[in-house]
């Protein structure tokens, strides 16, 4: 017989009755005061938005938040951005010095002058016009950590309450056990597990960003869970157990209405990879390892269920399946666009001072924050290859939120579709960008595609993705 932890793993990853997620994603919309658009299901598709109203070409249909994100490790050392929002911060000086100092070639920074940019980053000295991009100053982690920076107290208490209080490592302070905050779950951060989150951290950046992202969520979930007990501890009957259980159920309800699969068994086999059980058994290894590292830092002995392998897993496909990319466009762009239009004679003056940086940034001046992020509602947009929908920011959009615009008139009852890939692409190579989210496309233009290669002579036709052929003939029969 299974035991009750395996009951209850098993009960966190099913699909959940679509009347549970509709009642949850009402609310989520409710809470975004978002309208016209509500969630169908349907047999073909699963989940979908639809609109309850008509909606004009270029019309914002959503703006959300992300329910979890990340900014990815490697663009940390490149864009100085809210952990909350993914707002620029500081300064342009500050974004160019931090940029330059990080930039290493050979363990040395490729910089033009280091104590220009050392001023730069303090703000003891300006660049010429910088004034006209002004950034909110920086606001450091309510737990005084050095890992996360916010751009107001309100984007630091959202981030606190909702994971940080129980993955920031709370700098010096909190490591001689002295910081108390908000929450009845400890905040007081001991070394071990300040060394316990370290090695998370670090395994997660050498490895995948995406631990980082379901870090957050098992640490949210156990606040939520927590809260849930605070206000509805056990009452009759109830054991202690059995009110955990439910706290935990409580809380997991973002999570049990996102489109899920367990992360080493969905990922689509890359095409230069053959042995697909050795594949899946290293994805479950790595997760098993971030989950032992997490673990650490983390376990609660009233949730158990919550860091199953199998739970960690789903997490982790959640993200797989559904992730949209962040990306906030940088200021620095726009600040060397300015100095080039600026007239001859104070361009040339501004260039001796800016020259020499935009040089060294190369390229990459322009970096944008770029990040992962899961959003309860956009995630529920299906895809099509002739989307009515688009995910587009405009120069006002200069945070995290999901924005998706109106490509083309929509109607009342209509679905609303954006498309996950580059869909004027051949169908072959459409189907087989498709193939990392599980599912062929059955859209109107693919129909039609499909039906074309259907009818053409055998000896010329377009493979169907299930049917894959790599030959020369059918890649060009694709174009
Ligand atoms: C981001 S989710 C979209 C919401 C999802 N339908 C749900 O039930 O939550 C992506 C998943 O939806 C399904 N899906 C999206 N677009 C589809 C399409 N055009 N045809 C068939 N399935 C689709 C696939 O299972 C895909 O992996």
């Amino acid at each position: 017989m299974a035991s009750q932890l395996e009951r209850q793993m098993q009960e966190l990853i099913r699909p959940v009755s679509e009347q549970e997620v509709s009642r949850y994603l009402r609310k989520v919309i409710r809470t975004l005061g978002t309208e016209g658009v509500e969630v169908r299901s349907t047999a073909a598709k699963g989940k979908g938005l639809y609109a309850t109203e008509d909606f004009n070409d270029g019309e914002v249909l959503l703006k959300e938040p992300p329910f979890v994100a990340g900014q990815h490790a490697l663009n940390r050392s490149k864009a100085v951005v809210c952990a909350n929002c993914f707002r620029f911060l500081g300064s342009v000086e500050l974004q160019i010095a931090w940029h330059l100092l990080c930039d290493k070639y050979e363990g040395q920074p490729i910089v033009p002058d280091i104590n220009l940019l050392k001023q730069l980053q303090a703000s003891k000295s300006h660049l010429p016009g910088s004034e006209k991009f002004s950034l909110p100053a920086p606001v450091e982690c309510p737990g005084h950590c050095q890992h996360e920076i916010f751009c107001s107290p309100m984007c630091a208490q959202t981030a606190w309450e909702s994971h940080h209080r129980l993955l920031c490592d709370g700098g010096s302070q909190s490591a001689r056990g002295e910081a108390r905050l908000s929450g009845s779950i400890s905040h007081v951060v001991v070394p071990a597990k300040a060394a316990a989150l370290a090695a998370f951290r670090e395994h997660a950046d050498a490895t995948n960003d995406i631990f980082h992202l379901a870090a957050k969520v098992v640490a949210g979930t156990l606040l939520d869970a927590e809260s849930v007990l605070e206000q509805y501890p056990a009452h009759g009957n109830e054991t202690a157990e059995e009110a955990n259980w439910r706290a935990l159920r409580t809380a997991w309800q973002p999570i049990a209405a996102g489109f899920k699969a367990i992360w080493w068994k969905s990922v689509a086999l890359p095409e230069d990879v053959f042995d697909e059980d050795d594949f899946r058994a290293n994805l479950k290894d790595l997760a098993s390892q971030s989950l032992g590292l997490l673990k650490n830092c983390l376990f609660d002995p009233r949730f158990p269920a919550l860091f199953c392998l199998d739970v960690y897993g789903s997490i982790i496909g959640m993200f797989e399946l559904n992730n949209l990319d962040v990306v906030v466009a940088s200021p620095v762009e726009d600040f060397f666009l300015m100095i080039d239009g600026l007239p001859a004679a104070s361009k040339v003056e501004a260039e001796k001072l800016t020259g020499p940086l935009l040089d060294a940034l190369d390229k990459s001046y322009d970096t944008p924050c770029e990040g992962t992020a899961f959003y309860s509602l956009q995630s529920c947009i299906n895809h099509s290859c002739d989307p009515n929908a688009q995910a587009l920011k405009g120069d006002d959009d200069i945070d995290g939120q999901a924005v998706i615009v109106v490509k083309k008139p929509i109607g009342k009852g209509d679905e609303i579709t954006i498309s996950y890939i580059d869909e004027l692409m051949p169908y072959k190579q459409r189907q087989e960008a498709l193939r990392d989210y599980g599912f062929t496309c059955s859209c109107k233009v693919c129909l039609e595609e499909r039906g074309t290669a259907a009818s053409r002579p055998a000896s010329s036709m377009n493979a169907a993705p299930q049917a894959s052929s790599d030959s020369e003939e059918d890649d060009e029969d694709d174009d």
